[in-house]
């Protein structure tokens, strides 16, 4: 049995939801479907998750809010027109919205998650209604019907672990239950979204509750690929990773699957498929516990990611101070800001956090300003402009000469390395370089690992 979520891109427009019924009718073994919202559908377009946001903020600033409105319904509307559904869904989709502006009004977190799970709660009706127009015995099902039930904090979801029993009762339905993606219901009764990105979350917890034997994650891509395929031309298309590499590549810029959406399945061992809507003849990639081509591949992936900050303090004899790390990790957690990396040295220390976490005015200042009365260090400064790049492959830890490679790519091209760590696990090295520097990085090491 299986589950299988669609992604934004495979549910953009009528066209692209032919293809997705053809795949149900296809495998009967699917037999529950997660939805996102439609997304783009060429380059210069918008996600309908972006445009509800745009609505939230809209009404919360007093603005015209008739043609954001017309844009999200226009997405729905050339669906059923393209597709021949009933014409009333639209009207109840209306409904919906004003509802939400209405009685949500001047509580902008809430109306802002309720107008957010419209994109994909209205997709997943509508799906539904097509569904049974090709024959296929399916019915729409609430995150609240199925089970999933969360934490209450806007926008940031975590799943409460009774869900997986709740969903478990779904487990041997008769029809296709079409699922909406990205939210669940807090015990309150609040509709509350999981992070951007979040129906892949979803598509996890469905799977792992009805115990499926496969999770299959149809996007645009045949292959999750060894660099971002905006970067390198062709790169190598990845036959299978570990859900450990797949982790830190998805966290370090692997848009493809949301880093999150692994931990459900990696605890039950059920495997992932990332497959292609438009090439469903292609197997795709497969995400697993261990892989067996670890000498041939012990690299398995390289990303990047940007908007890094870096804060390195110097103190002569840092070393032999007892709870010095202690108390500058403590003036982080005073300013909620969670710590990526702690690399260290002797007589020096560096904290790297991603910036969008500097949220308040002159935030930045007040850290330094603490850790300079807390720990009077002797030198202190902040790298603003940080990229990190991530090498990723479970064969670092027996194959030599991984480090050696990088440094070549990164001498080569004349690029100056600001920060190295080594995480503990030994299948991952970050470098830190300027952002400026990231594409010459990444092709530079692309060579060295698979050219
Ligand atoms: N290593 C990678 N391999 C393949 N695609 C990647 C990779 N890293 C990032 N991507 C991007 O992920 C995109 C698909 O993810 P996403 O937009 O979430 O799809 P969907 O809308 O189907 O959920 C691709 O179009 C591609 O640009
Ligand atoms: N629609 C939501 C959730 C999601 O997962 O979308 P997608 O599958 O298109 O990445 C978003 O844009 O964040």
């Amino acid at each position: 049995m299986k589950v299988a979520k669609f992604g934004g891109s495979s549910l953009s427009s009528a066209q692209q939801l032919v293809k997705v019924g053809n795949i149900i009718k296809h495998d009967p073994a699917i037999r529950f479907v997660v939805v996102s919202a439609p997304g783009k559908r060429h380059n210069d377009d918008y996600k309908v998750t972006d445009r509800l946001i745009d609505l939230a903020i809209a009404q919360k600033n007093g603005l015209d809010m008739e043609a954001i409105q017309a844009d999200i319904i226009g997405r729905y509307q050339s669906m059923v027109d393209d597709l021949g559904l009933d014409q009333a869904i639209i009207t109840s989709f209306k409904l919906t919205l004003n509802k939400y502006l209405e009685t949500l009004k001047g509580n902008y977190p809430r109306l802002l998650d309720a107008l957010k799970s419209c994109g994909e709660d209205f997709n997943a009706q509508l799906i539904t209604a097509y569904f049974n127009q090709l024959g296929i015995n399916a019915r729409y099902i609430s995150p609240l019907e199925i089970g999933i039930i969360v934490t209450d904090e806007p926008a940031n979801a975590q799943l409460l672990p009774e869900s997986y029993d709740l969903i478990r009762e779904w487990r041997n339905q008769d029809e296709l239950l079409v699922i909406p993606g990205f939210f669940g219901y807090s015990k309150s009764g609040n509709i509350v979204t999981f992070p951007r990105g979040g129906s892949d979350i979803t598509g996890a917890i469905i799977t792992r509750g009805v115990q499926a034997d496969i999770y299959e994650n149809f996007t645009d891509m045949s292959y999750i690929y060894s660099a971002h395929p905006k970067m390198i031309d062709n790169p190598h298309p990845i036959a299978e990773i570990t859900y450990r590499e797949m982790r830190e590549l998805s966290y370090a810029g692997f848009s493809i699957f949301h880093d999150e959406a692994l931990e459900p399945l990696y605890q039950v061992n059920i495997p992932v498929m990332i497959r292609d809507t438009n090439h469903p003849e292609i197997e795709g990639t497969k995400i697993v516990a261990s892989r067996d081509n670890i000498k041939e591949y012990p690299v398995i992936g390289i990303s990047s990611d940007e908007g890094f900050t870096s804060i390195t303090l110097r103190k002569y004899l840092l070393n032999r101070e007892l709870g010095y790390t202690s108390r500058l990790l403590q003036i982080f957690e005073d300013q909620k800001i969670s710590i990526e990396h702690v690399p260290t040295g002797i007589d020096n220390i560096t904290v790297v956090f991603r910036t969008r976490q500097l949220t308040r005015p002159n935030q930045l200042n007040a850290i330094i300003h603490e850790i300079e009365e807390t720990l009077s260090p002797e030198w202190i400064s902040v790298e603003d402009d940080l990229a990190i790049l991530v090498i990723v492959g479970e064969g670092m830890r027996e194959v030599t000469g991984i480090a050696h490679k990088a440094m070549t790519a990164l001498a080569l091209e004349d690029i100056n390395i600001l920060m190295i760590n080594q995480g503990g696990s030994q299948i991952s090295l970050f470098i830190g370089i300027k952002i400026k520097d990231q594409e010459a990085a990444i092709r530079g090491m692309y060579q060295q690992y698979f050219g």
